[in-house]
């Protein structure tokens, strides 16, 4: 059972919350009035450029850092305020750039960590088994490799059994396979009840993955939502692929032509048609009468690469 200094909340229920938060270094604002709510036991993403303020941000939600002005709380209890201390116990960070000596070993590294959280020993070997690093236990730190490293700074995270996880670009420096691994269990924790708010920049990575989340630009949050109703918010086109051999080009650009839809463009073995999200059933419905001629249709949704740059720029 985890620590029971944040109290494990209903899922759904607001586990943080920010309200003008605002953190300012002389002339520069790096957030600047962050009104945010994350739920308990979601997945939640923080995306932005470099210098959104992003990292900032975790670092005021820890309470690492004083604000400006504003405020957050974590299960009720403001970060900057006496009562936070215990809250801080059940929250694990994993900071963008992970500090780590050398000359320990990764069991020892973890042993170091795991007495500066007040964590139980007990959970070194089977957290070391979590993250994949149970054979590299007793080498040095000296030794491991960019992804081996990451993988310690996660594991150093999931001491005291954390109900919340902070992670700052966790999958920097992994490969495809060791991403996919790291998002299992993060899904793992989130079924053990664990909200993981998680920044990273490689969008179509995080897209299908987090249940929901904020674009970050400026200091200050420009959208928050699904991914599918951030696409609904910015309304970007909807891109279909119609395979149909160029004699039929013209079939298709008839079908369309009392529809509103914002491109048809011929390509070599198909057609590309741009339509709003209100056109989609229509189009789908007037292809559909070329039973014969369209060998294929494939409908693609805005990723979010294009929702982020449509709210970011
Ligand atoms: N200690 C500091 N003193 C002065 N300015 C700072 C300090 N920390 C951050 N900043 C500035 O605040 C802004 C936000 O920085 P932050 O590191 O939060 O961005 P980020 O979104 O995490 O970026 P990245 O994706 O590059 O990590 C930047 O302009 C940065 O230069």
């Amino acid at each position: 059972m985890a620590n029971s200094s944040l109290p494990p909340a209903e899922p759904g229920t607001p586990v943080i919350v920010a309200r003008g938060a605002r953190k300012h270094y002389g002339a520069v604002h790096a957030v600047d009035g962050v009104d945010l709510d994350i739920r308990a036991g979601e997945l939640f993403g923080l995306i932005g450029h470099n210098g959104a303020g992003k990292s900032t941000l975790f670092k005021m939600m820890l309470g690492l850092i004083p604000a400006t002005g504003g405020e957050i709380r974590i299960g009720g209890a403001p970060v900057t305020g006496r009562d936070f201390r215990a809250v801080r116990r059940s929250v694990g960070y994993l900071p963008e750039n992970v500090v780590l000596y050398d000359n320990l070993t990764g069991a020892e590294t973890l042993q170091f960590f795991a007495q500066l959280k007040g964590a139980s020993p007990a959970e070194i070997g089977p957290i070391l088994e979590r993250v994949g690093l149970a054979h590299a236990a007793r080498r040095r730190v000296r030794e491991y490799s960019k992804g081996m490293r990451q993988r310690l700074g996660f594991a150093q995270a999931l001491l005291g059994k954390p109900r919340l996880l902070f992670l700052d670009e966790p999958t920097n420096g992994l490969d495809p396979e060791a991403i996919r691994g790291f998002y299992t269990t993060l899904r793992q924790l989130r079924s053990e009840g664990v909200t993981v708010v998680i920044t990273s920049h490689i969008l179509a990575e995080i897209q299908e993955r987090v249940d929901r989340l904020a674009i970050m630009a400026a200091g200050k949050i420009q959208a928050t939502g699904t991914v599918q109703s951030l696409r609904e918010q910015m309304d970007l086109p909807l891109s279909f692929t119609v395979r149909v051999a160029p004699e039929d080009f013209e079939a298709v650009r008839a079908v369309l032509a009392h529809l509103e839809v914002e491109a048809v463009e011929a390509h070599d073995d198909h057609v590309r048609v741009q339509c709003g999200r209100q056109s989609k059933m229509a189009v789908i419905e007037a292809l559909a009468r070329l039973d014969g001629q369209v060998r294929d249709l494939t409908v693609r949704e805005p990723s979010l690469e294009d929702v982020f740059f449509g709210f970011a720029d």
